[in-house]
């Protein structure tokens, strides 16, 4: 039966209001009742038929980026209509509204800036933050919040403002969740980017970053709004610095539901497409040894999950597990010495290795070293250094390992660390690959009659929003590890190429809701059993009540009515 609404809004207002505006489709009763009869043209049209004629226009773009700035404005006029384009195009428009092409739209955010969205809380204003929050979200309901002080967009850095709401439109468009009760917030404390402070166009605060006490100022009085009012709320860290994300997890871990998508969204991830490569290879988590390249946000991320993965699945104690990594950063190979010079951060001094295993190497400890000597099954990208993984080391690899798995995920993907078909080449086809970013399949050369490969894509967008969306239906108060790991376990059974190895490690975005909505419940699941939740459900009233609250892009009918919704 269809959804009916009660809406307060009338002519332009409902018109210009991107929750309620239909266009075209409001019906002629609709019409009437909310006073636009004469402010449509008369043909009415489906969803459907809106779609198209969207698609069209879309079409005629041809660059990304100028495709991006138009569904930005979609999304602007009508959100239902936006999220139903994107389902029915995918595979085709992620890319678009999300990475890669979002980097790009985010380092050009102040000259495309139209309108504004979410929230801006910058620390030039820090006094008058209550008010400034609540003008927004007086009267409304918020399940998730998505910040992000833009320190680290991806591998491009410093940005200022930018990325919450291209995370928050993926939990709508894959993890079902309703837009109108989402959040992001742009928390806004300057920017060290020249180019951004000498632009007279730049939107954010041209003032170089504030760091120290008065950050923490600035984020503690935003943590305290978000417990005050929405004390049930997911929030979701985006792109922090290298020196807040770890930081701020930990510090607001306790009390709230937060969550850091680089660091624990990534694991997730990685974690499922590394299990997928072990169930091809048929071996246990525990039995890898492990290169992880880039010990930042996303490689102690990552490091970490898989650890405790070998912990709760193959059973083996936290000390063993830490020996099957291998952590590598710019000064090299993370050992002793290196940590004796001041040049290991705390946060990664369990995996540093001991200089006795390095006999022949008084200085650092170069990749292709390690590579020689360690003789890795994995090798795992997240440095931002492009060509990293060269032939010399990734043909090294491959004579240590007869199905070399190796993830370059830095983003976007021209940082990759190696290009997928290159790395194909350099193992005679043997490497199970994932990117971080979407690339073509691979093909060996020459070899014109055989099969493609898929290059999985291996970025945290495939599973933060059904991690999101288990925990709030749950109405869990934390997000606890073995909820996340539960989510990756479920996400990695879902794996393409363990029906066929050429396939992909991971589900194609295609599949991602469906893929997604199945995390949830495993996320949700796993809530309920260890006593994170607010529920108390058996395994099917999880599953059909995840059915009822996944979030549609479906017009409701509409009545009118003053005391109705407005917001
Ligand atoms: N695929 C995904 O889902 C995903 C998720 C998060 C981050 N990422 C990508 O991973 C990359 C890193 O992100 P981050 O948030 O961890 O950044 P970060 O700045 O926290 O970490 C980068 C690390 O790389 C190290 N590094 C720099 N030069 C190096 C070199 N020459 N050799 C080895 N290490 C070097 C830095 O010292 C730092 O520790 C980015 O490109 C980001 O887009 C991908
Ligand atoms: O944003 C992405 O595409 C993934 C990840 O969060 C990143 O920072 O690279
Ligand atoms: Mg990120």
């Amino acid at each position: 039966m269809k959804k009916v609404a009660r809406v307060a809004l009338r002519g332009d207002s409902i018109l210009t209001s991107p929750r309620f505006n239909k266009g075209t489709a409001f019906t002629p009763q609709e019409r009437t009742a909310f006073g636009i009869n004469a402010r449509l043209p008369y043909r009415v049209n489906t969803l459907d038929e809106q779609c198209q004629r969207a698609y069209d226009q879309l079409q005629v773009r041809k660059e990304p980026i100028r495709k991006n700035t138009f569904l930005h404005s979609l999304k602007d006029q009508n959100w239902v209509l936006y999220y139903a384009l994107l389902s029915r195009h995918l595979r085709e428009l992620v890319p678009i509204i999300y990475t890669p092409t979002q980097a790009e739209a985010i380092a050009n955010y102040s000259h495309l800036f139209r309108r504004s969205e979410g929230l801006y809380l910058t620390f030039a204003n820090y006094d008058t933050m209550e008010e400034d929050f609540l003008e927004e979200v007086r009267g409304r309901e918020i399940d998730l919040i998505v910040c992000s002080d833009a320190e680290a967009i991806l591998g491009i850095g410093d940005q200022g403002v930018g990325i919450s709401t291209a995370k928050s439109a993926i939990y709508t468009l894959i993890g079902g969740i309703d837009p109108s009760r989402t959040l992001p917030v742009m928390l806004d404390v300057g920017t060290n980017n020249p180019d951004l402070l000498k632009d007279p166009l730049y939107v954010g605060w041209p003032h170089e970053r504030v760091t120290g006490e008065d950050y923490d100022k600035f984020l503690d009085k935003f943590m305290q709004l978000v417990r005050k009012y929405f004390p049930h709320s997911l929030l979701h860290f985006e792109d922090f610095g290298l020196k807040n994300a770890h930081r701020l997890l930990q510090k607001y871990r306790p009390t709230h539901a937060v969550f850091n998508d680089d660091i624990q969204g990534t694991g997730a991830v990685a974690l499922a497409g590394v299990m997928a490569a072990a169930g091809v290879t048929r071996s246990k988590l525990s039995e890898q040894r492990i290169i992880v390249f880039g010990a930042g946000t996303a490689g102690l991320g990552i490091t970490t999950q898989l650890r405790d993965a070998m912990v709760s699945i193959d059973g083996i104690s936290v000390e063993e597990a830490n020996k099957r990594f291998f952590l590598i950063d710019r000064y090299g190979l993370l050992k002793e010495s290196l940590a004796a010079k001041g040049l290991v951060r705390k946060e990664v001094t369990e995996y540093v290795r001991p200089d006795a295993e390095w006999p022949n190497h008084e200085g650092d400890v170069s990749l292709l070293d390690v590579v020689r000597q360690v003789r890795p099954t994995m090798l795992i990208g997240c440095s931002m250094q492009a060509g990293a993984f060269t032939e010399s080391v990734v043909r090294a690899m491959a004579e240590g390992t007869d199905r070399p798995i190796i993830f370059p995920l830095s983003n976007p993907g021209r940082l990759v660390e190696v290009d997928p078909q290159d790395a194909t080449n350099w193992t005679n086809g043997r490497a199970l690959l994932a990117t971080g970013s979407p690339f073509p399949q691979t093909s060996l050369p020459g070899n014109v009659e055989g099969k493609k490969k898929v290059v999985a894509e291996c970025n945290n967008a495939l599973v933060y929003p059904g991690l999101g969306f288990g925990a709030m239906i749950s109405k869990s108060r934390i997000m606890t590890d073995t909820m996340i790991i539960a989510g990756a376990e479920r996400l990695a059974s879902l794996s393409p190429a363990l029906r066929d190895p050429d396939d992909g490690l991971l589900p194609d975005f295609e599949h991602a809701p469906g893929v997604n909505f199945e995390v949830a419940v495993a996320v949700a699941e796993q809530a309920v059993e260890e006593g994170s939740a607010g529920v108390n459900w058996t395994k099917e009233e999880v599953r059909q009540r995840a059915h009822e609250l996944v979030w549609k892009p479906e017009y409701p009918a509409y009545v009118y009515d003053p005391e109705g919704e407005s917001e």
